[in-house]
Order: structure tokens, then C-alpha cells, then sequence
């Protein structure tokens, strides 16, 4: 039984890859070049001493290709992110913010100026290598057209038999309690099966009628739910050990407060190992704990430090801190 189970969801799964192949063959244009340098570490870097990736980037500028902005999306920006740092980047909306998380992602290179990466140019590595190695979170991750179930164990191929990991990693994303309430459980498939009502098959005992019954498309997940699966999937990338890098691009949008607090927490509770990258709005409760806060303002680094030390510098962080703060203390009083 347990084998034909395992063959099923392997099947599953292969049809599922195969779907989501075309989807991505269709949109996704590779505009950077691969290296030839597997991404392997070394004593100051990841995998081996489990520090993290390291990061130090050299006047780095980069513009969109076809974009219609005159000014760069990214203008001279130098920084080091040292290996197993938590880092948050702030700033208003079209700083900049992304478009820096894609680069250590190495999602695009720089179009001049130079990224490091353990010490090495990032575009002498291999990029599969350096995307195995990395988690990305953000708005743009996709629910694809599989089980609950596998949708999470996409995070880790290898081990997506695994129910105890696979359950964990839906703990650990927020993801557990809605998907207990699911009749189906773990194996409720997500989108995009259609409904299949031929008057042919009415009331009829015809195996096409089973077949459709099975295909029927479920109710779509809310956006808060499918963010907490996509989150889950990251936790289960986690269990493959290796990664390094994890960046997280405001993946929140439809988590209420305490989802994108509880999310964060799960997060930073898998730190070891790892340098963290975050980029969020509603920052304040992890910039009082992150190594180095980046404060980017139209394309460029306006402010690095600490939370006490941008505070003191009473700049373009310490702004936005307080405005924060203001609209949380006026909530505060009007209750
Ligand atoms: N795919 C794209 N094509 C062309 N221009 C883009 C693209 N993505 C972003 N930009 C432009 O690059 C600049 C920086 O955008 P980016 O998304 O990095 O800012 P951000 O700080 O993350 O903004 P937000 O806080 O609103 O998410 C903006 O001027 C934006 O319009």
C-alpha cells in the first residue's frame, strides 16, 4: 500500500514539475552568464565552518534592462554582509530594497561595480550551485499546481516522502492549523483542477464520473494561506542542510501582525548557519536585534549600522523608525 502511495505522489509530483517547467520556460528570460566554480566553502565561508555566505559588494550599479527609469535602480552601492549576520534593509517604497536582494541572489548581476561572494567574484560560481545553496522568500514565491503536501516538499525534494519534516515545516511556516482543518489534509491539491460537470456524467455510476469527482477544483487557498505554504516549503529547504543564504523580500503582505511576527521569529530561530538578509516596512522588531541595518533611499545606501547607532544619527532611519513608532503609539492611545 505504501508503495503504491509513494508511486502515486511520484507521478504526482513528475506531472506537477513538468507543468511548472513550461510556466517558468514561458516567462523566464536567463540574462546572467554561468560560472564555472562549483560554490564550495571555505574556512571563513558557509557549508564547512556553517557560517553563512559572505558578501561584500564593490560600487555596484545595476539598471533594469528595458526599464524606463532614466536613474539606475541601483546607484554605487558598497557594502559588506558578514558571514551568519542577520541584515534588514529599510528604505521607501523604490529604494531599491528588492532589486539589492536579487543581486546577492545572484537573480541578476550588477550591470558595473563587483559582488563578492566568500572572497570570490559571484560570477565565477555556478548559479544552480549558488541557488541551491540560497532560500528566497518573497511575494513573488509560487503556490504550483500539486498537493499541499508536495508544494512543501518542493523545499527539498529528496525528502518529500518524509511526513514528520514535512509536517514540521508546516509548524514552522504557520501553515499547520489551516491545513489540519482541510478534509484532505496534507494531500489537498492546490489549483488549478477544473470542475468538470459534462451532463453526460450526471448522476452516472461511469468511472469518468469518479475521475471528475476527483479532479474537482478545491476553494482557493486565501493569500494568507498560500504565503504560509510557501513559507513552509522555505523551512523545509532549511532541512537540506545546505543553506547559507536566506533572503527574505517582504513575503508578509497578507499576514496579519502576529503571522509576520510568528513567521519571523520561526526564521530567526533557524539563523545557525546562516546569514539572513530581510527586507520589510514593519521593521521594529527586527532591527533592535539585526548585526547591520542598510537604509536605502532612491537607489542608493544612505545609512549602515546598528539600530542604537542610526537612532543617534537621527537621519533617514530614525525617521522612519519614529513614524513608526508614532502610528503604533497613536493606536496605542486610541483604544
Ligand atoms: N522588473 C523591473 N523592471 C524595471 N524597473 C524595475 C523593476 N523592478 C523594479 N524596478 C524599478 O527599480 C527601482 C527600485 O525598485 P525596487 O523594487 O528595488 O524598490 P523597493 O525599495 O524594493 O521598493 P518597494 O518598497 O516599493 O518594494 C524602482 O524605480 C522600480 O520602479
Amino acid at each position: 500500500m505504501a508503495v503504491t502511495i509513494s508511486i502515486f505522489r511520484l507521478n504526482s509530483l513528475r506531472r506537477g514539475l513538468a507543468t511548472i517547467r513550461k510556466m517558468n520556460d514561458s516567462k523566464i528570460e536567463n540574462i546572467i552568464k554561468d560560472g564555472f566554480v562549483a560554490y564550495v566553502p571555505t574556512a571563513k565561508g558557509s557549508m564547512l565552518g556553517k557560517t553563512g555566505m559572505g558578501f561584500e559588494l564593490q560600487n555596484v550599479c545595476f539598471s533594469y534592462p528595458g526599464g524606463e527609469k532614466t536613474t539606475p535602480a541601483l546607484s554605487n552601492i558598497s557594502l559588506d554582509i558578514k558571514p551568519g549576520s542577520l541584515v534588514v534593509i529599510v528604505g521607501e517604497n523604490g529604494g531599491g530594497k528588492s532589486t539589492l536582494i536579487r543581486i546577492l541572489s545572484r537573480i541578476y548581476d550588477p550591470s558595473s561595480g563587483e559582488v563578492l561572494i566568500d572572497n570570490r567574484p559571484s560570477k565565477e560560481y555556478q548559479i544552480d550551485d549558488l541557488h541551491r545553496s540560497s532560500a528566497i522568500l518573497s511575494q513573488d514565491s509560487r503556490i504550483y499546481p500539486l498537493s499541499v503536501r508536495e508544494n512543501i516538499g518542493l523545499g527539498h525534494p529528496d525528502s518529500y516522502l518524509d511526513d514528520a519534516m514535512i509536517k514540521q515545516s508546516a509548524e514552522e511556516g504557520g501553515a499547520a492549523g489551516f491545513i489540519g482543518k482541510l478534509t484532505k489534509g496534507y494531500d489537498t491539491s492546490v489549483d488549478p483542477y477544473t470542475y468538470v460537470n459534462h451532463s453526460n456524467l450526471k448522476g452516472k455510476d461511469h468511472p469518468l464520473a469518479k475521475m471528475a469527482q476527483d479532479l474537482r477544483k478545491t476553494p482557493d487557498f486565501s493569500g494568507g494561506e498560500k504565503q504560509r505554504i510557501v513559507a513552509a516549503r522555505t523551512f523545509m529547504r532549511f532541512k537540506s542542510g545546505r543553506i547559507s543564504f536566506v533572503a527574505v523580500d517582504e513575503p508578509s503582505s497578507a499576514l496579519d501582525a502576529e503571522g509576520e511576527y510568528q513567521l519571523f521569529q520561526s526564521l530567526l530561530a533557524n539563523r545557525e548557519g546562516k546569514t539572513m538578509v530581510f527586507v520589510t516596512h514593519r521593521f521594529g522588531h527586527l532591527t533592535k536585534v539585526a548585526d547591520q541595518i542598510i537604509c536605502m533611499k532612491e537607489g542608493s545606501v544612505v545609512e549602515t549600522g546598528s539600530h542604537p547607532q542610526l537612532m543617534a544619527m537621527n537621519g533617514e532611519y530614525a525617521k522612519l523608525y519614529n513614524i513608526q513608532a508614532k502610528a503604533f503609539q497613536d493606536n496605542a492611545a486610541s483604544m
